[in-house]
Formats: structure tokens, C-alpha cells, sequence
């Protein structure tokens, strides 16, 4: 069996490692546009901040892992055009030669990409984005340039805030825009993200939410400032974080699509054509919240989705577990976790939520130091399964949220967590902990 994999970052890896390892005798063909492979951009406002010595580590494999194990792998060259009736396509290498390769089946993981707003002056030098780790690197330069004093972030979102405390370290002056009414309002409910805003403020970062771009301004072909619908700001440098959306070009007409163009697949990451699996951003997976297909980008969900299509390839059938778009931030000393649907999220996609909220000390109050933690587990009116929790404090409370991730995918109800066995130590927590309070103190009747 000949398998051909069209994008091998985080999603395609994970499928061709799986594929590779799997002792069957598959033949792998790997296509790659991009000159490096594994890059975490997770780690780019960690070395751009200087909060870590460099980027190599964020390399976790390369061409020659995958020569060495027997794939055939292309670098630098571009899909340009997939039969899928013949099973087959054409790409392009740097150089401009066409390559042609046939396949058994197809994996389809091409990504995405960052959201461009399209405003006037959007092609001033000096505006950025995050994405590749090439872009990181065009960040970097900029901010090592004594002249760009000025950082304007559009979106604060993940990047957005990440890139914020990064640019703060290295000395400058930073104001971050959203058009919501705080930062990651597609994570958090407002009694959380305020504690992100405040957590940027406090570090001396100008925070503008509810406030729209209009329009990048330039001089002699580099930016100089941004107009929004409130005000205009100078600015050296502008960095676009909102969001991104999914890369499919291929098979219009043939593959079929979510709402936003991601690769519409089912539970195995197959597509509608029975030899083509799309894994990663370029495609959806399955909530367990909504119970149907829905659209998150990351990396933990393109790892997972590569394996599972991998396998499903190989004629084991596995179908992958779900997702809850588990998340985690650290910004400055904050930790904000959070699994499933806030409120919001809930109140957009028409799910009757309730929630309950607790907050408390992580350990009894005769420990010498201590961090408050804030919780709120997010129920359906009725059945009373947990739909989503969110978790603040300086406290590293991330393994926590695993839990929850668990709960929701195996829709336990939030009345089951005030008897749940939560062992107490006094170095770890206190007898009467939060998750207990908040299971037993949330309203289980019906509205
Ligand atoms: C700054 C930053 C920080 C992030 N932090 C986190 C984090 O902390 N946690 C987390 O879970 N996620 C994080 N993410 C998101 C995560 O990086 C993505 O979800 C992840 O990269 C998705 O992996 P993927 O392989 O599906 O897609 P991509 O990483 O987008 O890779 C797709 C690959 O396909 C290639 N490709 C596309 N089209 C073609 C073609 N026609 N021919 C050949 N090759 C092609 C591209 O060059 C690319 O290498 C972060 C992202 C960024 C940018
Ligand atoms: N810690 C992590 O897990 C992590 C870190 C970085 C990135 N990522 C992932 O990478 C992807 C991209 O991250 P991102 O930060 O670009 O997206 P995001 O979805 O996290 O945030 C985008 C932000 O831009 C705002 N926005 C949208 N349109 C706007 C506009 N016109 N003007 C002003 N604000 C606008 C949104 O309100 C939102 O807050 C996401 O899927 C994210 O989860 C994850």
C-alpha cells in the first residue's frame, strides 16, 4: 500500500510516525512546502521574549528522521493540483520541477492559516504575523531594531497575548487591541479573562478591547500607526493575531466542507472519499460537547488526529476519542486553563446552560504560602452534565483540567464530582477542596 501525506508538520508527522513504526509494509511519501519540519509555535514568544536561549529545541524531528525509517520525503515542494479520480497529484519543487506520485490512500494535512485583516495599507513592511517559524524570526529582527519602539498586537488571543508579554520583556512599548469586550473571549468568560486583562495591565501593556482596526497607516511604504473605530496609535511595528482559519484548497466540488472550509471528516478523520483522510487544522473532529463536528486548531488535537487516521489506514478501525478543546495559558505568573464550552460558547451554540463557581485557597491556610484558585464548571440545565471548566491562579493547577476534559467526554454530571474520591494532602490541597465544594454546591434542579 502506497500512502502520500501532503503537509507533515505536527498532524502529518504524527501520521507518518505511526504509519512508519507500525512494522506493515506501507510505502510513505511525505510532501512538505516548507523548509523545515516540527516547529512549535508555541515556543515563539518563548524565545522571542528571550524567556528561553533559543529555538532549536522547538524542532522535534527532521527530514532524515524520516529517510532514516524509510519514507520518501519531499521538502520545499508544493502540492499543486490532486486527481482524485486517478489517485494521484502534481507538486512543484522549489527549483520549478513537477513531481507526480500515485497513492493507495491520501492524507490530506495541509494546516492552516493566520486570518489576514484586509484593510488598507495592509502591505506596509513592518506588519506581521505569527505563524511559521520563519515569521518568528521576522518578529524577532524587528524587535532588535532599537528604532521599533511601538508594538501594536491586533487579536488578543493566544498569539496575541503570548506575543504581548514577549515584546514587554524585550523593552517595548506594547498596546493590544480585540474587537471583544476582553482577551480570550473565545476561551474564557468574562469573570476570567478579566484576570488575564488585568495580569497584562499590571505589566504595563495598553489593553484596547471592544475596539476595531480600520486601517494600517504608512509612510514611505512602512507602517506608522493604526487607525481603529476609536482612535489612532503610533506604531513601529504591527503584529496580526486573529485567529486562523483552515487551509483546504484541494478538491472543491469533491471533498465536503464545514461552515468555515475545513475538510469535513468522520470520526476515523476519513472525508467523503474513501481513500482520503484529512487530519489537523485543514480539518474538523468530533466535540463531545455539541456531540457533532466542530473546528479547533491545535496542535494537541493534530497529533491525535494523525494517529487515528493512520491507523484506520493500517485496517485497525479506531475511532478518535473527541475533543473539548482543552487549552492552557501562562502569562507573567497566571495560569488560565479551561476545557469544553464557557457560558458564552454555550449561549452561542444554543446549549441551556447553568454553571457553578468556587473559589478558595489551593491549601489549608496553615501552609506558608498559597495561591487562591478560581473555578467554574459550566452544566446543562437538566441533565446536568459538565459542559466546560475554567481554572485561574498563579498556582500550576494545569493537570487539573484533564480531569474535566475527561468528565465531559464521558458526559459525567457535575453532581458526580462532590462525592468524587480527591485525595487530601496538605502539600497538594485541602479536605474540603474546590472541586468538591463547587460539585456539591451547584444547583442540580431544572430552571
Ligand atoms: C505562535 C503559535 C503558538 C501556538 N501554540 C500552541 C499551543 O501552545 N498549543 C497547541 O495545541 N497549539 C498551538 N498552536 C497551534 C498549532 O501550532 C497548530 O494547531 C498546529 O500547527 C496544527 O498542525 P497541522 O500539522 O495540522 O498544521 P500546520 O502546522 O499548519 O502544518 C501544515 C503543513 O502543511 C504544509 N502545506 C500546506 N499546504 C501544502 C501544500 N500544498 N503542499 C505541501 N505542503 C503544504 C505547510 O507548509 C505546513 O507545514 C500555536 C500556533 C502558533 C502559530
Ligand atoms: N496556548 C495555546 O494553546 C495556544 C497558543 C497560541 C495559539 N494557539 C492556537 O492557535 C490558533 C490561532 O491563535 P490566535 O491567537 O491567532 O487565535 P485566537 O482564536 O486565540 O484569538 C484571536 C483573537 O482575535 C480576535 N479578533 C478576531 N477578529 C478580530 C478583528 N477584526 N479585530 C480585532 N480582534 C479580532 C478574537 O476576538 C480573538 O480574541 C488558535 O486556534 C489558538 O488556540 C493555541
Amino acid at each position: 500500500m502506497k500512502v502520500v501525506i501532503v503537509g507533515t508538520n505536527h498532524a502529518g508527522i504524527a501520521a507518518a510516525n505511526t504509519l512508519l513504526d507500525s512494522g506493515q509494509d506501507v510505502e510513505v511519501v511525505m510532501i512538505e512546502r516548507n523548509s523545515n519540519l516540527s516547529y512549535l509555535g508555541c515556543g515563539t514568544a518563548l524565545w522571542v521574549g528571550r524567556q528561553i536561549d533559543g529555538y532549536d529545541g522547538l524542532f522535534y524531528t527532521n527530514k532524515e528522521d524520516f529517510e532514516a525509517k524509510g519514507a520518501k520525503i519531499y521538502i520545499e515542494t508544493e502540492v499543486k493540483d490532486i486527481d482524485f479520480d486517478a489517485q494521484s497529484l502534481v507538486a512543484e519543487t522549489k527549483d520549478g520541477e513537477k513531481i507526480e506520485e500515485s497513492y493507495d490512500k491520501l492524507i490530506i494535512a495541509t494546516g492552516s492559516q493566520p486570518i489576514a485583516p484586509n484593510l488598507p495599507g495592509k502591505d506596509l513592511e513592518g506588519i506581521h504575523f505569527l505563524k511559521l517559524f520563519q515569521e518568528g524570526q521576522e518578529v524577532d529582527k524587528a524587535f532588535a531594531d532599537e528604532n521599533n519602539q511601538k508594538v501594536l498586537i491586533i487579536g488578543a488571543g493566544y498569539i496575541g497575548v503570548e506575543i504581548a508579554e514577549a515584546a514587554q520583556r524585550r523593552g517595548k512599548d506594547v498596546t493590544i487591541f480585540d474587537a471583544e469586550a476582553t482577551s480570550l473571549a473565545s476561551y474564557y468568560d468574562p469573570e476570567f479573562a478579566e484576570l488575564m486583562d488585568e495580569n497584562l495591565r499590571e505589566h504595563g501593556i495598553d489593553t484596547h478591547f471592544g475596539e476595531l482596526a480600520e486601517e494600517y497607516l504608512g509612510e514611505d511604504g512602512k507602517v506608522t500607526g493604526l487607525k481603529t473605530n476609536k482612535g489612532t496609535y503610533e506604531a513601529d511595528v504591527i503584529i496580526n493575531c486573529i485567529g486562523f482559519r483552515p487551509y483546504a484548497v484541494f478538491g472543491e466540488g469533491h471533498l465536503d466542507r464545514f461552515g468555515n472550509g475545513a475538510y469535513l471528516v468522520d470520526r476515523t478523520f476519513k472525508t467523503n472519499d474513501d481513500n482520503v483522510y484529512a487530519i489537523g487544522d485543514c480539518a474538523t473532529n468530533y466535540s463531545n460537547v455539541t456531540k457533532e463536528a466542530n473546528y479547533i486548531a491545535l496542535a494537541s488535537n493534530a497529533v491525535r488526529s494523525g494517529v487515528v487516521a493512520a491507523t484506520n489506514i493500517l485496517g485497525t478501525e479506531l475511532e478518535g476519542a473527541g475533543i473539548q478543546g482543552s487549552n492552557g495559558i501562562n502569562i507573567y505568573d497566571l495560569k488560565l486553563v479551561s476545557t469544553g464550552f464557557s457560558l458564552k460558547a454555550c449561549e452561542k451554540f444554543g446549549l441551556d446552560a447553568k454553571y457553578v463557581d468556587y473559589e478558595d485557597n489551593q491549601l489549608p491556610e496553615f501552609m506558608p504560602e498559597n495561591d487562591k484558585v478560581k473555578l467554574r464548571i459550566v452544566y446543562e440545565n437538566g441533565t446536568n452534565r459538565i459542559l466546560g471548566a475554567q481554572i485561574a491562579s498563579t498556582h500550576d493547577v494545569s493537570l487539573l483540567i484533564h480531569m474535566f476534559s475527561l468528565a465531559i467526554q464521558e458526559d459525567i454530571t457535575v453532581d458526580q464530582l462532590g462525592l468524587l474520591d480527591i485525595f487530601f494532602l496538605p502539600h497538594f490541597n485541602k479536605p474540603y477542596n474546590y472541586i468538591t465544594m463547587a460539585g456539591l454546591s451547584a444547583d442540580t434542579s431544572k430552571d
